[in-house]
């Protein structure tokens, strides 16, 4: 059985169902690309597993005990860390402020330092002063340092270029090395695809390319294509 697991999940806002009938299966270790169209529900889905809002349908497990009734506190603690689309950085605090609210200690500081050796370098600077890519890095860095056993990151790359997001692609994938389930919700669909052991197309809110390996969809532009346009 996977670690964080979804079956026949419905997310619904205001008027009705914004994503239905989701089934995906994150595993410790692994990176699941969720990739799809602009408002196809990916932010909805994401937002349901960390508990900023609830699903209305479906089961969400870990190590198959229901979270439905957990708060997101409580989803937290279980090791559910959730990058929200944004910068969610503190501007006024310097890199190592940032760090140090979920690190808490020098020793995790230095232990996360490890996988981050840009920040390193720019440890005592503050925080609104760092490039964009540099902010990402230390919103990563800071989910990092919590040590959560899944990790959720939606859109990332929002704001930067491309090559500035490629800096990123690296260290997303040395957290995955050390143990952390990553699912990864990304616009630069290619990017995604290249460092995910799995993927999954969602397209009008529902799921147009169930979870598979990601080689599938790199390998296959048509197969990509038409699952985007939901056929
Ligand atoms: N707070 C909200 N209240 C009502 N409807 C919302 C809210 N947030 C999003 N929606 C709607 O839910 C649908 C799915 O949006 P969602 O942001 O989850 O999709 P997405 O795939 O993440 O898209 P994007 O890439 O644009 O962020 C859209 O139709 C959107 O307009």
């Amino acid at each position: 059985m996977s670690a964080l697991q979804l079956t026949g999940v419905t997310v619904s806002r205001g008027a009705g169902p914004v994503i239905s009938g989701v089934d995906l299966a994150l595993r410790e270790g692994e990176i699941l690309a969720l990739v799809g169209p602009n408002g196809a529900g990916k932010t909805s889905l994401l937002e349901s597993v960390s508990g900023v809002i609830s699903h209305s349908a479906g089961e969400i497990t870990v190590d198959g005990d229901s979270i439905a009734k957990w708060s997101r506190v409580q989803r937290s603690r279980a090791g559910i860390a959730h990058i929200e689309q944004g910068r969610a950085i503190f501007p006024s605090l310097t890199v190592r402020e940032n760090i140090m609210l979920t690190a808490r200690t020098e020793a995790g500081l230095a232990e996360v330092l490890a996988s981050f050796p840009e920040l390193e370098k720019r440890i005592d600077a503050q925080a609104v002063l760092l490039s964009g890519g540099e902010q990402q890095m230390v919103v990563l860095a800071r989910a990092f340092a919590s040590k959560p056993r899944f990790l959720l990151i939606d859109e990332m790359s929002l704001g930067l270029a491309p090559v500035v997001f490629m800096r990123i692609l690296p260290v997303i994938q040395s957290i995955a090395a050390s143990g952390v389930g990553v699912l990864l919700v990304e616009q630069f669909t290619h990017l995604a695809l290249g460092i995910a052991d799995e993927a999954m197309v969602v397209s009008s809110g529902r799921v147009s390319h169930p979870q598979g390996p990601a080689a599938a969809l790199e390998e296959d532009p048509e197969l990509l294509r038409a699952a985007y346009l939901g056929s």
